[in-house]
C-alpha cells in the first residue's frame, strides 16, 4: 500500500468509509480516475478491485479503522446504516459513537481532511422547505432516528474541526441521491408499483424536491476534499450539494417509472390524510414488533418528503469550492432508467 500512496503522491491518497456502499462505490470509481491511491474501510466487501485496499471491519472500533487511515490525506466518511433500517440503537452507535470513533482515529494516524457525507435532511421537520440555505437551524424534532443521529454526526465532524492543529473537516449535504446501484430509491419505488401501491399521488403533485444524480454528489465531496485546507470557507461548515434543478416529487417519481414501463399514479389522496394513516400504521407495527417484524412502504418520512417542499440552496458550495452540477437531471435519470434493466416492467 505505501507503494502506491507514493505513486499517488501524499495529497492525492485517500480513504473511503463506507466505499462499499452506493455512493461509496460511485466515489471510489471517480477517485481512481482522478489518480487518487484509494483505500475502502466497510464492514463488508461488495466488489473487487486490483486498484483498491481493502480494509474490512466497523467503523466503531478504532483499533481497526487505524490501519485504514494511516499516511492518507483525506478521509471520506459516507458509511450509514441504511435509513429504512429503523434502529435506533445501530443508528446512534454508528452515526454517533462510530463516527467519534472516525474522528479520533483521523487524529491519531495523522490524518488532515475529514469529508463527512451528511445529509441535508438535518433542518427537515417534515414542513416545506424552500431553496433552503445552510444557515437553517437543525431540527428540534428529526422525524425519525437517521435524522436525528445525522445532526449528531455532522456536529462531531464540524466541531473537530482543529486548524491549529492541521485538521480540517467539512460535511457535504446531498439530497434525494439517485443513479445506478442505488438500493434505496429505485427499487423501493419499483416494488411498491409492482405491488400495486403507486396509485395515488400524495398531496397535489406540485411540492418541488431535490433529487441528486450520483455523479454530482460525488463530484462535491471531491471538490470539497480538494479546497479543504487551512484558512478555506469549508473548514468547519457544511455545503448543499444538489443538482440545482428541483423538480416536483411526483414528476420525478412518474418519469422513473414510465421510464421502467409501469403506469404513473393518477389519482390524489390528501397530504394531511396519507401522513396520518402513515402514522397510525407506524405505531401498530411498533406495537407488533415483539410479535412480527413488517417493513411499511409509506411510512412517516416517506409520506412527509412525498408531500411537501424540501428543495436547498447550493450557493454556498458555488461560492466556496466552485462546484456545480456535472450530469443534468434529464440526463441522470435517463442514465438511471437505463441501469436498470432487470426491474423494467414484464412485457405481457
Ligand atoms: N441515499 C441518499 O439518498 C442519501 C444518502 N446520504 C448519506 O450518504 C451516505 C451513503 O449513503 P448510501 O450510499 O445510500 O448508503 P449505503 O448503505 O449504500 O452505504 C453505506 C455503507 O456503509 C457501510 N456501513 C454501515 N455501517 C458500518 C459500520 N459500522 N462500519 C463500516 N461500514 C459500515 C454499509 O454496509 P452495510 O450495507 O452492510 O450496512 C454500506 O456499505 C450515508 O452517510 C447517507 O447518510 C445523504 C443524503 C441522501
Ligand atoms: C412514496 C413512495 C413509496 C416513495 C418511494 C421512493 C422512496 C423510497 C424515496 C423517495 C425519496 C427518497 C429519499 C431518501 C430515501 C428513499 C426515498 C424516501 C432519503 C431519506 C435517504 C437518506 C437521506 O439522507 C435523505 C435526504 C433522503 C431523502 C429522499
Amino acid at each position: 500500500m505505501a507503494t502506491r500512496l507514493r505513486a499517488a503522491g501524499a495529497g492525492r491518497s485517500c480513504t473511503v468509509i463506507g466505499g462499499s456502499g452506493f455512493l461509496g462505490q460511485h466515489m471510489v470509481e471517480q477517485l481512481l480516475a482522478k489518480g487518487y491511491s484509494v483505500n475502502v474501510f466497510d464492514i463488508h466487501k461488495r466488489f473487487e478491485s486490483d486498484q483498491v485496499t481493502f480494509f474490512l471491519g466497523d467503523l466503531c472500533d478504532k483499533e481497526a479503522l487505524l490501519p485504514a487511515l494511516r499516511g492518507v490525506a483525506v478521509v471520506f466518511h459516507c458509511a450509514s446504516p441504511a435509513p429504512a433500517s429503523d434502529n435506533r440503537e445501530l443508528f446512534y452507535r454508528v452515526n454517533f459513537t462510530g463516527t467519534k470513533a472516525v474522528i479520533e482515529a483521523c487524529r491519531e494516524a495523522g490524518v488532515q481532511k475529514l469529508v463527512l457525507t451528511s445529509s441535508a435532511s438535518v433542518v427537515f421537520e417534515g414542513t416545506d422547505i424552500k431553496n433552503g440555505s445552510e444557515d437553517l437551524p437543525y431540527a428540534q424534532k428529526p422525524i425519525d432516528y437517521y435524522t436525528e443521529t445525522k445532526i449528531l454526526q455532522e456536529k462531531e465532524v464540524l466541531s473537530a474541526n482543529d486548524p491549529d492543529n492541521n485538521f480540517f473537516t467539512t460535511a457535504i449535504r446531498p439530497h434525494g441521491i439517485f443513479g445506478p446501484r442505488d438500493p434505496q430509491l429505485v427499487p423501493i419505488l419499483v416494488q411498491a408499483a409492482r405491488s400495486g401501491k403507486m396509485k395515488f399521488i400524495i398531496g397535489d403533485g406540485k411540492n418541488l424536491v431535490d433529487f441528486t444524480y450520483v455523479e454530482n454528489v460525488v463530484h462535491g465531496h471531491i471538490l470539497a476534499a480538494e479546497k479543504l485546507h487551512k484558512g478555506s470557507a469549508l473548514c468547519g461548515k457544511a455545503f448543499h450539494i444538489t443538482n440545482d434543478e428541483p423538480i416536483p416529487f411526483w414528476t420525478f417519481m412518474s418519469r422513473i417509472l414510465t421510464g421502467l414501463d409501469y403506469d404513473p399514479p393518477k389519482y390524489h389522496i390528501p397530504y394531511w390524510l396519507a401522513y396520518y394513516l402513515a402514522l397510525l400504521l407506524s405505531l401498530l407495527l411498533a406495537l407488533l414488533r415483539p410479535l412480527v417484524t413488517i417493513k411499511a412502504t409509506f411510512t412517516p418520512m416517506r409520506v412527509a418528503l412525498a408531500g411537501t417542499f424540501h428543495y436547498y440552496s447550493c450557493e454556498r458550495a458555488k461560492r466556496a469550492m466552485g462546484y456545480s452540477p456535472v450530469v443534468s437531471l434529464d440526463e441522470a435519470i435517463a442514465r438511471t432508467v437505463q441501469s436498470y434493466p432487470g426491474l423494467r416492467r414484464a412485457r405481457a
